[in-house]
């Protein structure tokens, strides 16, 4: 049968990065992505917005929602200090499966915890049965459909404190009209707007940065 294009993107990680190296990791599904195939990785250019986020923030238990191939895990995970925690959600099972083996040869495996499900199923668990009190970072990146009611989820569930920072990626493509105009309205966010590109092309993308005030 066919492979599928994780599976390509996961033999060009394989064939061009450094076991242990998560920087040869994101290199090398940039360069996959943009002389081989487009993938809906956050990408190098938006990708370094996130670096920033996250290194100024320094979080000790990061979410992610949207884990595809792994590529904003490795950019995240490889940022932490080893006792900090990634919760990452991912929907499909096969998307999953390579992200696992994308994550593991970045050598990230140890801060990093890939769960399998859809995001309205785990967010309620998360205290139960990850012991998490409240998140520092959540990285939204999965259904755009999903960033509202998921992040009113998180606050009815208490897992966001004052200062929990959201990152969104897509605001602009494919776009999250709802997301954006309930945080940059309500009085419990104070959000900002990073432009940017959508992934390895030039047509306009961005990501919101919206930090809870409780
Ligand atoms: O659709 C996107 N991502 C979501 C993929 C599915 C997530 C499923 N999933 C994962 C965890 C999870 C938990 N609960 C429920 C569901 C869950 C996406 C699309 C584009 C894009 C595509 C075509 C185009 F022409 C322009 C842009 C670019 C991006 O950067 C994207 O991120
Ligand atoms: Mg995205």
């Amino acid at each position: 049968t066919r492979s599928t294009r994780p599976q390509r993107l996961l033999n060009a990680v394989r064939k061009h990065a450094t076991r242990g190296d998560p920087q040869s990791v994101i290199s090398a599904i940039d360069h996959f992505c943009r002389h081989s195939e487009w993938a809906m990785n956050i990408g190098d250019e938006k990708g370094s917005i996130l670096d920033s986020v996250v290194s100024e923030l320094n979080p000790e238990k990061v979410l992610e929602l949207g884990t595809y191939c792994g590529y904003s895990t490795v950019r995240i995970a490889r940022l932490l200090p080893p006792g900090a925690r990634l919760i990452t959600l991912e929907f499909n099972a096969d998307y999953a499966a390579i992200a696992r083996q994308v994550i593991a040869w970045a050598g990230l495996e140890d801060r990093v915890q890939l769960v399998e499900g859809a995001s309205e199923d785990w967010i309620p668990r998360m205290k139960e049965h990850f012991g998490i009190e409240t998140f520092d970072f959540v990285f939204l990146d999965h259904w755009k459909d999903r960033y509202l009611p998921d992040t009113k989820l998180m606050e009815d569930c208490g897992l966001l404190r004052k200062g929990t920072v959201l990152l969104a990626d897509n605001v602009i493509c494919p776009g999250v009209p709802d997301y954006l105009q309930y945080v940059r309205n309500s009085l419990s966010y104070k959000s900002c707007y990073f432009k940017s590109h959508l992934e390895y092309t030039k047509a306009e993308d961005g990501l919101e940065k919206s930090v809870f005030l409780g």
